[in-house]
């Protein structure tokens, strides 16, 4: 039976629920439940707090895990990531009071709070900075006001935190993150139920990353036509009625498919339209 970690609040649990209930798997029917049997998929879930997951994974408890990328990586567990799941997205920034500018090499001395200390340390020897890292476990941002600190490093998702505070992020991101499926480092399991569930995950991140679009095409711009959607693999075309037109099918990236609607239109593409994906095998 596969072992896999999910993680049971927080800001990941739902997208990462819901990601595995699309790829066809059991969810849980009470939050309180830490774990669920899975027989037909051949997979026993076990809820646990984010921060948490890469250690059962890294120590080869649990075969895979759903948790942040920066969680991961403060954990120091021997984990590597298998799949980037596309939600969670966040960065980890320094910040410090505003009202002047600062920049990573004031933090010498200081003293710097944060729930991920081994990230800021790693980031401060590499900088040559010796500060001392205060550990708290949430609410960070209060706590230069509170006297235990004079800067933090943090997550940062759309900065709300950080103005209420009157911080201001200094510095580069210490870590992109997002939310990742990880394993445990130096033995990639080939049993079956694990690549199975990492193929499923995998084709329900690219289907959110994707979309299908078909359109109407005039024959003599269809060269064209298929540059602006070239596919994964290649358009499929499909003949119409009239002589002069042919049907196409491509997916697209989300992110640009209004570009690329836009630029099919001006072509003079007609009946440009783009529909969801829920799952797919596209590699
Ligand atoms: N707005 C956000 N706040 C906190 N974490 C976020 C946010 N957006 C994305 N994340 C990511 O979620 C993970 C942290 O999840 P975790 O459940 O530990 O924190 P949380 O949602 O703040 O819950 P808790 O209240 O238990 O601290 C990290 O990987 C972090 O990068
Ligand atoms: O940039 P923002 O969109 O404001 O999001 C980032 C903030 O959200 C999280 O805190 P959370 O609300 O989870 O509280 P916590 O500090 O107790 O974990 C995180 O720790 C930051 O404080
Ligand atoms: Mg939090």
């Amino acid at each position: 039976m596969l072992r896999v970690a999910v993680p049971n609040k927080g800001a990941l649990s739902e997208s990462a629920a819901e990601i595995l209930s699309e790829a066809g798997y059991r969810r849980r029917s009470d939050s309180k439940d830490l774990t669920v049997l899975d027989p037909a998929n051949g997979v026993e879930f076990f809820f646990l707090r984010p921060k948490d997951i890469a250690i059962y994974v890294g120590s080869g408890q649990l075969d895979l895990g759903i948790t942040g990328r920066d969680l991961a990586l403060d954990s120091g567990a021997a984990v590597e990531e298998r799949l980037a799941l596309g939600f969670g997205r966040s960065t980890f920034r320094y910040a410090a009071p505003a009202g002047k500018e600062w920049a990573p090499e004031d933090l010498g001395g200081l003293r710097i709070a944060t729930s991920y200390p081994n990230l800021v340390r790693a980031d401060l020897a590499q900088r040559g900075l010796e500060a001392t890292v205060i550990r708290l476990d949430g609410a960070v941002e209060i706590s230069i006001q509170l006297g235990v600190a004079d800067a933090i490093a943090d997550v940062v998702e759309s900065g709300r935190s950080l103005r209420q505070n009157n911080l201001v992020a200094f510095g580069e991101s210490l870590c992109d993150s997002e939310g990742v499926l990880i394993e445990r480092a130096g033995t990639p399991g080939t049993d079956s139920a694990r690549k199975q569930l990492i193929a499923r995950v995998q084709g329900v991140v690219f289907a959110q990353q994707y979309l299908m679009l078909d359109y109407d095409c005039p024959k003599s711009i269809l060269d064209e036509a298929v540059k602006i959607t070239p596919g994964i693999e290649s358009p499929t075309l499909a003949p119409m009625v009239d002589d002069n037109w042919v049907a196409v099918r491509a997916m697209v990236s989300r992110k640009v498919h209004n570009n690329v609607m836009d630029e099919l239109a001006e072509l003079g593409a007609k009946a440009i339209l783009a529909s969801d994906i829920r799952s797919c095998r596209a590699f």
